[in-house]
């Protein structure tokens, strides 16, 4: 084992709590903690899923190539866990997103959209019959899916979607066309040359008459040759911010005809549609996907944040005092307000991603049974919480890139690809903005019929909350109630102003356009209000941990909250009795929880217990290596195999003589 660095020595030895205490607790037990090592070393120690060339020495296309070579490997072991019975939904969250998935495949997995959303969607959208015909080919891999719905002229508004899907009861065949080139399919994973079949979102056309979008099954590729099938027009849309081995790719249709079977709903074999309970139950594999992206967000920002945090422990930089040695960064109190709030932003996303899936189960159990109530709120949460964890996620890396100053800017910090695939995920799977105006459609409607209001746990507060009034006091208890004002009087006031433009004769549509900047914020306000709550009831409700762990977590959750009170000043005092002095006693409390983090800084991170080559950082080792880290990835560079490079006969060496 390499030597480990004095500076990190020296900090992991001040910690004041048992770190495997909480990294079991973040597991969710000890053998969850053993069962995710298991996993880690079956995956990372496979010499065969790393790659001998560093991937951003590659081009484009063996970029490529290398991500299709692992993705085949990851989903064979990925077959062997299930075979062994160990195919839980843990393993399949880590293996495509997450850590571990985002540390085989740094620039994404083409295959993923195959789990993530094309087997999903024919659980939750087939029929019985069409779920013994495709699942276990799905499932054991022997044709390979992708989801494909956004088309090169729409991704939000997808009642908008151009592709047609006309039925012909002649040969009971659906007819697939994309009418105009924007109504191409663009952007879909693994779409460009990995997969073989689709879900294909189109509009559906019987007897002439239009039904709305529906998904399809669609084979695309020749299963033996790979070859796209006649009528089918296919390929990948070029290099992208990020992602670039996920070959995103393009689709168009040409008179292509599938069997009326692979419409997945029930309808009738003379083309008589039936309607679904909800033209929204269309929408489930969105819902899904938006759950566990939370989850993904507490895992990139742990990483990032443990990344930042280690390097700031290690680097010295100017003088604090005259004649005094160079002191750590992570010593400059505005170093740890860059640091620590992102370490207390993981908890509450960890928290309230835990508390999303399990309400998301529930509802999707109900959906089974017929039942829809809970729907409309499971929908307005995943939303908010998809949108403001990720943009919480992706400024959050960006923030800790910063920090970690010229060497932060390296590919070799691993913070680029991380904000690359941080910043992904603000557009995919619903774009934030638009994802935060259907939360506050709900709000709306909830603010203006309280009528069941008690029985809906996620909104329930809002029956109150406009007059909370509390005076200030230095407790969580008193921002969450603030916060929860903020949060009505915004919804109140957006409402206002609808009501108010519709009264001057607008149009709904119109007043609620003109409002959308006040309803975007109401609904961040209610998700920031719910990430508090979720993160305040987790720790007061853990009853067998140590003490010395509870105060860590207590001072974590206070930074959390004081922090977003902070970011909310504006709200706290127009909207509640909040004064000028509580503003500076919150900015007080806020450094004085920096200081008291700070001891405890690196044992937070390394209780997050994220392998280092998960981390693929030269910055975050464990070790706190950072300059032989980067020295050696240096030497990795292709132009550092040859003294001289070529260009210097080409044209180097003519231009300086030129010059002479
Ligand atoms: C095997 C396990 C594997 C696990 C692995 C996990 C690993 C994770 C790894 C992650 C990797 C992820 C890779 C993913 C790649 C990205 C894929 C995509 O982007 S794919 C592409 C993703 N693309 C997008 O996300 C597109 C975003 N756009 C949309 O979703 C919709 O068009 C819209 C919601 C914006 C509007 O829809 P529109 O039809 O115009 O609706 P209106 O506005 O007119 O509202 C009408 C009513 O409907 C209601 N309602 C709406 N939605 C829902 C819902 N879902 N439900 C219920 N209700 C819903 C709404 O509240 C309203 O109710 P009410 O008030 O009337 O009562
Ligand atoms: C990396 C990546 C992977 C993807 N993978 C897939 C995939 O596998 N399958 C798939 O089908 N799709 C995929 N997508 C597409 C993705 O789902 C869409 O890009 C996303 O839904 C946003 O749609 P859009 O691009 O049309 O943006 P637009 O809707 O055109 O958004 C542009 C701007 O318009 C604003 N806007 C749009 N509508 C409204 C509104 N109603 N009110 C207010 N503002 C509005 C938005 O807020 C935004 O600022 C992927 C995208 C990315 C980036």
């Amino acid at each position: 084992m390499a030597k480990i660095n004095e500076d990190l020595l020296k900090e992991r030895k001040k910690c004041s709590f048992n770190t495997a205490e909480l990294t079991h607790l973040l597991d969710g037990g000890k053998d969850k903690t053993l069962e995710r090592h298991s996993r880690e070393h079956f995956f990372l120690d496979d010499p065969e899923l790393r790659s001998k060339i560093p991937l951003e020495y590659l081009s484009h296309k063996e970029k490529y190539e290398e991500a299709v070579r692992k993705s085949c490997i990851l989903f064979r072991k990925v077959q062997e866990l299930q075979e062994a019975g160990k195919g839980g939904i843990e393993n399949f969250r880590e293996i495509l997103g997450g850590q571990l998935g985002s540390a085989i495949l740094k620039d994404g997995n083409p295959l993923t959209l195959h789990y993530v959303m094309f087997i999903p969607t024919i659980t939750g959208q087939g029929d019985f019959e069409q779920q013994a015909e495709w699942m276990h080919k799905a499932w054991t891999c022997s044709i390979i899916g992708t989801y494909a719905q956004t088309e090169l002229g729409h991704g939000t508004f997808i009642r908008g979607l151009e592709t047609t899907a006309t039925y012909d009861p002649k040969t009971e065949e659906f007819v697939l066309n994309s009418p105009t080139l924007t109504s191409y399919k663009w952007w879909p994973g693994g779409l460009g040359h990995s997969a073989n079949f689709a879900i294909v979102v189109a509009q559906l056309y019987t007897q002439g008459k239009c039904h709305g979008i529906h998904p399809f099954i669609v084979q695309l590729r020749d299963e033996e040759t790979h070859m796209p099938m006649k009528g089918i027009k296919i390929g990948e849309i070029g290099c992208k911010l990020g992602m670039n081995s996920t070959n995103n790719g393009y689709l168009g249709f040409e008179n292509y005809r599938i069997p009326r079977t692979n419409l997945l709903m029930k309808n009738n074999k003379d083309g008589t549609y039936v309607k679904s309970p909800s033209s929204k139950l269309t929408y489930g594999t969105m819902i899904f996907v938006r759950v566990v992206l939370v989850q993904d967000c507490a895992s990139y920002m742990k990483k990032a944040v443990t990344i930042a945090t280690r390097y700031s422990a290690v680097r010295h930089q100017s003088e604090m005092k005259p004649n005094c040695p160079e002191p750590q960064i992570i010593d400059y109190v505005t170093q740890q307000y860059k640091l620590f709030p992102y370490i207390a932003m993981s908890f509450a996303f960890q928290y309230s991603a835990s508390w999303l899936w399990d309400i998301y189960n529930n509802v999707t159990g109900e959906l089974e049974s017929g039942q829809l109530e809970n729907l409309p709120e499971l929908h307005a949460l995943a939303c908010c919480l998809k949108a403001v964890g990720t943009a919480d996620c992706a400024a959050g890396v960006e923030t800790l890139r910063l920090a970690c100053g010229g060497h932060g800017y390296m590919t070799a910090s691993n913070l680029p690809s991380t904000y690359g695939l941080a910043t992904a995920m603000c557009t995919y799977e619903g774009e934030n903005t638009v994802l935060l105006l259907q939360t506050a459609r709900y709000l709306i409607k909830i603010w203006q019929n309280k009528k069941n209001i008690q029985n809906l746990p996620t909104v329930r507060y809002l029956d109150n909350a406009l007059f909370n009034n509390r005076s200030y006091e230095k407790s969580v208890s008193w921002i969450l109630s603030a916060l929860q004002q903020v949060a009505a009087a915004k919804i109140d006031l957006a409402n206002k102003h609808i009501n108010d433009r519709v009264r001057q004769g607008k149009a709904y549509e119109d007043a609620w356009n003109e409002t959308s900047i006040e309803l975007v914020a109401a609904a961040d306000a209610h998700c920031r209000t719910f990430l508090l709550d979720i993160f305040n009831l987790t720790v007061n409700n853990f009853q067998s941990i140590s003490p010395e762990l509870k105060a860590v977590l207590t001072d974590l959750l206070e930074l959390y909250a004081v922090h977003t009170a902070i970011r909310m000043t504006g709200d706290l005092l127009r909207f509640t009795n909040t004064i000028g002095k509580d503003v500076e006693a919150l900015q007080l409390w806020l450094e004085e929880l920096l200081a008291k983090i700070r001891p405890n800084a690196i044992g937070i991170v390394d209780s997050f217990d994220i392998r280092d080559e998960v981390l693929g950082s030269a910055l975050g080792a464990y070790d706190g290596n950072v300059y032989e880290r980067l020295f050696a990835e240096a030497q990795k560079s292709p132009l550092n195999h040859e003294p001289v490079n070529k260009s210097f006969g080409l044209y180097l060496k003519p231009f300086l003589k030129n010059n002479l």
